[in-house]
């Protein structure tokens, strides 16, 4: 590994590149406090790119026409590039492709899709979100742009690609290390590539982690992740008032948190900083000068509750079909069907004859389940529904949040209290 050196990552994400104001203020933040120092830039797909780049592929997987989205994204592109003075007609950079090349590139794939493999194929549309942006914030900021999708290398996990971390550390240092003495470098989240050239991304919002991936391979000094929060907070404000920022947290506290489901922070982050003890910044894009929150290496006495809010989630049960118990044969096909059809589990539990799972809910992975295990077990599900964890949980907080709500399954251990409930969508939590 190379020593420490005095090398800055910052992570933009979507929201902090969501049109031309949004990257102009990025590129104040570099000025005032990214100079003098080594800076590696990595950014998300603008705004809500990447979903708007899943529709597209669905359209175009399932042979409907997808020309006016198409057309809505690449203007979308082009105005904000233009609105910065940074259209292809007024920058020439021998290091990356053309906006219009990009643009041309993933309209050409959407045409050529082949009835293969789907995740696989996504993976080579929805990566084109991060491309574009960086391609467009390196100009803002005159700054190189580096295609990180040969130097972060990965298994051909499609949809969640697993890094090969010596291969990504010998390239990272090899190819990147000699580069940023010469200023900033601006990268994509989210994408990788495997041995073979092939587009991979890490998982929704995982830019987070390549910020941690480049962090780890270069032992850079921090890593600071732009949001549009003044930190990490004890709950997601959208969804709970009068939250409470941690001005300093531990790695263990926020690894959990976003295992649960802080959105905040991708869950992966945190484990690749903590290995080589590089803290993690979050800070407020918006006022920028303000503390923010310093996830390190410390200690600290308990934390007022933290509320994580998790929805999308789908309750499924398992019934022995004969009245047999659940036994560790019967958990072990459950198991080994679930990790087939990649659903996750996030709270699981047992009676005499029957097993619950609670997993984010895909119609498109749950039916491949139900086809598995549909002779063996009786299968009911629920979907809509919402997960709550209160770490740190203490009567006050559980009694504010299970109030009023239909617990239809509920867990606690010492430090943490989980239930899942029907969602509330446009209510927010109390
Ligand atoms: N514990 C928490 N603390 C702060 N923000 C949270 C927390 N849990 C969820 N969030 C949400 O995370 C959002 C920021 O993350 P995200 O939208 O992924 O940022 P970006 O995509 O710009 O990187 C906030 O706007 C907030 O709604
Ligand atoms: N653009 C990808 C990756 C990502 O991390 O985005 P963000 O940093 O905006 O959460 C996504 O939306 O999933």
């Amino acid at each position: 590994m190379q020593e420490a050196s005095q090398l800055k990552v910052y992570k933009f994400g979507g929201a902090s590149v969501k049109d031309a104001a949004a990257i102009r203020n990025l590129s104040r933040i570099v000025r005032e406090y990214g100079a003098g120092t080594p800076l590696l830039i990595v950014v998300s797909a603008m705004g809500k790119t990447t979903n708007a780049l899943e529709e597209l592929y669905q359209l175009a997987h399932t042979g409907q026409d997808f020309g006016s989205q198409l057309a809505a994204l690449r203007t979308f592109h082009l105005e904000v590039a233009a609105a910065l003075e940074v259209a292809d007609e007024h920058t020439a950079d021998p290091h990356a492709p053309t906006l219009a090349a990009l643009l041309e590139q993933l309209g050409d794939r959407l045409a050529t899709l082949t009835p293969g493999d789907y995740d696989k194929q996504y993976d080579q549309i929805v990566s084109f979100g991060e491309l574009l942006a960086t391609l467009i914030v390196a100009r803002a900021l005159h700054a190189r742009w580096l295609d990180c999708r040969p130097l972060i290398r990965t298994d051909r996990t499609w949809r969640e690609g697993r890094i090969d971390w010596p291969t990504t550390e010998r390239a990272l240092t090899a190819e990147v290390l000699p580069l940023l003495a010469q200023g900033p470098i601006v990268t994509q989240g989210f994408v990788g590539g495997t041995a073979s050239g092939q587009t991979t991304t890490l998982g929704r919002e995982g830019s987070d982690y390549t910020a941690a991936i480049l962090a780890y391979c270069l032992g850079a000094e921090s890593v600071t992740i732009w949001k549009d929060v003044a930190g990490l907070l004890n709950a997601d404000p959208k969804f709970f008032p009068d939250t409470v920022r941690y001005p300093e947290i531990s790695y263990q506290e926020t690894i959990e948190m976003a295992y649960y489901g802080a959105s905040v922070i991708h869950p992966k982050t945190i484990k690749p900083l903590a290995v080589r003890r590089i803290p993690l910044l979050v800070k407020s894009f918006l006022d920028p000068s303000a503390e923010g929150t310093r996830i390190h290496d410390c200690r600290h006495g308990l934390l007022v509750p933290a509320f994580i809010r998790k929805d999308g989630q789908c309750l499924v049960s398992f019934e022995s079909k004969d009245l047999t118990f659940i036994s560790e044969e019967n958990l072990e096909v459950i198991f080994g069907a679930l990790a087939q059809v990649r659903l996750k589990i996030n709270l699981m539990q047992n009676s005499a004859i029957s097993f619950s799972v609670c997993t984010d809910f895909s119609a498109y992975r749950l039916e491949k389940l139900l086809a598995v295990l549909r002779e063996q077990f009786t299968i009911h599900y629920n979907t809509g529904l919402e997960l709550y964890t209160i770490k740190n949980y203490d009567a006050p907080s559980i009694q504010r949040l299970t109030e009023g709500r239909e617990l239809l399954l509920e867990q606690r251990s010492r430090q943490t209290f989980q239930f899942v409930c029907r969602g509330s969508r446009n209510k927010a939590a109390k």
